[in-house]
């Protein structure tokens, strides 16, 4: 299976490129910004400690309802770099293990694909697991005014902080093995995706053919078995973990 990494700056495009990854090719999806969302609801180890750290520095850290008060926690961290980083500690390793399990599930249902969509892909080391890395940029105008009109919540000094706390559109580009340029229109973005879509190949599963070839017969057969057996005992305990589809990014 091989792995795409996809990153790019805050409102560069990444999820606008994912949705037609996904919605076209059918891609599966993991969605970095998502988990992130996920791993810090109300009850998650994550959470605890956000409300152990942040509570008696941020007021209003919490919501009527139990859950962070993510515009006022994200307006005191990206103005505050050592408490970014504390909340990077907090976050990352969870974000990272579930990053990993999706990913096992993807290569457990044969996918030949799969696009990691995580903002952070280069400065939290995962392109290390990448086969490929693509990078959406954007002029740095054109993000601001994008940000701005997508997040109305956030003031324009809020905007600037958010791209500033990331790593340049030159530091990501160079390290990026495709590079897309998202400042003209949704249209020219989606052709020129095409056309670097076209230049990756994804690693195809194993046919029957090639699992009755030696030397892979053994290996194979050990997997098939391994597989089978992870699968019967989730569905033994109905555990939600293997109910493995396309990770579509629906939020
Ligand atoms: C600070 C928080 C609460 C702000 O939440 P908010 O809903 O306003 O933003 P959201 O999570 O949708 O992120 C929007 C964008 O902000 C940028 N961003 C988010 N976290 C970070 C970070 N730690 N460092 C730099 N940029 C970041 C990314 O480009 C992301 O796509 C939230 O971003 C967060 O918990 N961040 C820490 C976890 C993290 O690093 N997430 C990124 C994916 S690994
Ligand atoms: N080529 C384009 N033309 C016009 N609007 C665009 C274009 N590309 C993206 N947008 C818009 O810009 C905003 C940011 O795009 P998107 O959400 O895809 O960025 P992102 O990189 O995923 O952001 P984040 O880092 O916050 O997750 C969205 O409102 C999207 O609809």
């Amino acid at each position: 299976m091989l792995v795409v990494g996809l990153t790019g700056g805050i409102a560069s495009g990444k999820s606008t490129v994912s949705a037609q990854l996904h919605d076209k090719y059918n891609f599966p999806i993991i969605d970095a910004d998502k988990i992130a969302r996920e791993i810090v609801e109300p009850g998650k180890p994550a959470y605890q400690s956000i409300v152990k750290h942040f509570e008696k520095k941020i007021t209003g850290l919490l919501k009527e309802d139990g859950t962070l008060n993510r515009p006022a926690l994200g307006r005191y961290v990206f103005s505050n770099k050592s408490e970014l980083q504390i909340l990077n500690s907090i976050t990352h390793p969870e974000v990272r293990k579930e990053i990993l399990r999706r990913i096992l599930k993807c290569w457990l249902h044969f996918e030949q694909i799969c696009i990691l969509d995580v903002p952070l892909l280069f400065e939290a080391g995962m392109d290390k697991i990448c086969g490929k890395t693509i990078c959406v940029i954007c002029n740095e105008e054109i993000q601001l005014q994008r940000l701005m009109k997508r997040n109305s919540e956030l003031t324009k000094e809020d905007c600037i902080n958010r791209i500033h706390n990331q790593l340049s559109n030159k530091e990501r580009s160079s390290k990026a093995d495709i590079v897309i340029e998202n400042d003209g229109t949704l249209e020219g973005l989606y052709i020129e995706l095409d056309k670097d879509i076209k230049g990756i190949t994804p690693c195809k599963a194993l046919t029957y053919l090639e699992v009755l070839c030696p030397p892979f017969a053994v290996a194979s057969a050990l997997f098939y078995i391994t597989r089978k057996f992870v699968l019967n005992l989730a569905e033994r305990y109905s555990c939600s973990f293997w109910d493995i589809k396309p990770i579509g990014k629906t939020a």
